[in-house]
């Protein structure tokens, strides 16, 4: 089974409040995204790997931590995704983007790609899928399938919000596939809305509501 994480440091608490507010604008809302997106991708890439190099300082031969391992590619399912890009690469300013684009039928809630492209190397990347949603979790099984096929290997999920129906599903999927959540929520509606939740992130993201 894939560990399930909220990071629920009080600055991503403070923020997340404001964007779950229906009254926060969308100017607002873009950058509170991107600012937890940063906060969280702290969290995401505790483990990754340091070796010792030594090195002058101006007084002392010394050995420190360097990083080491594999490189990074961060990959937002479209649109709300997108979101996030600028907060995680704030960290990570050297990880590659994919782009995976997934829409949610309104009525099925069935999940539909239309459009993969990913860095070539993706099977040696470390790959941070991000996308402020996790609901039903059907977009994100299958932007993880769509993954797999490709050769990725390395998989972590980081999103804003999670339902508890999603991180089931996508656990029961991919136990290999570790979640990131700012906040786990209490159920879906039958519109498959996360409830409270914030709302519809790709609408509130881009003004298109
Ligand atoms: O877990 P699920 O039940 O699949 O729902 C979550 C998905 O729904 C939203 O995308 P949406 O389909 O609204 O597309 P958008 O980002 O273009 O708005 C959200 O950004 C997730 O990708
Ligand atoms: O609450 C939800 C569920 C799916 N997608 C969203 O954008 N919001
Ligand atoms: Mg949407």
């Amino acid at each position: 089974m894939s560990k399930f994480t909220v990071i629920d440091h009080p600055l991503i608490q403070h923020k997340l409040r404001i964007l779950r507010d229906k009254n926060t604008s969308t100017k607002d809302f873009r950058e509170l995204v991107n600012e937890i997106a940063t906060l969280m991708a702290y969290e995401v890439s505790r483990d990754m790997q340091l070796e010792d190099v030594e090195i002058d300082t101006p007084v002392a031969h010394t050995t420190v931590k360097q990083l080491t391992g594999k490189k990074v590619a961060v990959v937002p399912i479209l649109r709300a995704g997108l979101g996030m890009v600028d907060g995680v690469v704030k960290l990570i300013p050297a990880a590659r983007i994919g782009h995976i684009g997934m829409y949610r039928d309104e009525k099925t809630l069935e999940p539909h790609e239309y459009f993969i492209k990913l860095p070539e190397d993706i099977e040696k990347r470390e790959v941070i899928v991000v996308d402020p949603m996790l609901a039903t979790g059907g977009s994100a099984k299958d932007a993880i399938a769509a993954l797999k096929k490709r050769g990725a290997r390395y998989i972590k999920l980081m999103v804003l919000v999670a339902a508890p129906e999603g991180v089931k599903a996508v656990q029961a999927a991919d136990p290999d596939v570790d979640i990131f959540a700012a906040a786990l929520d209490d159920h879906l509606n039958d519109k498959g809305y996360i409830v409270p939740g914030l709302g519809d992130a790709g609408d509130r993201l881009f003004g298109t509501k």
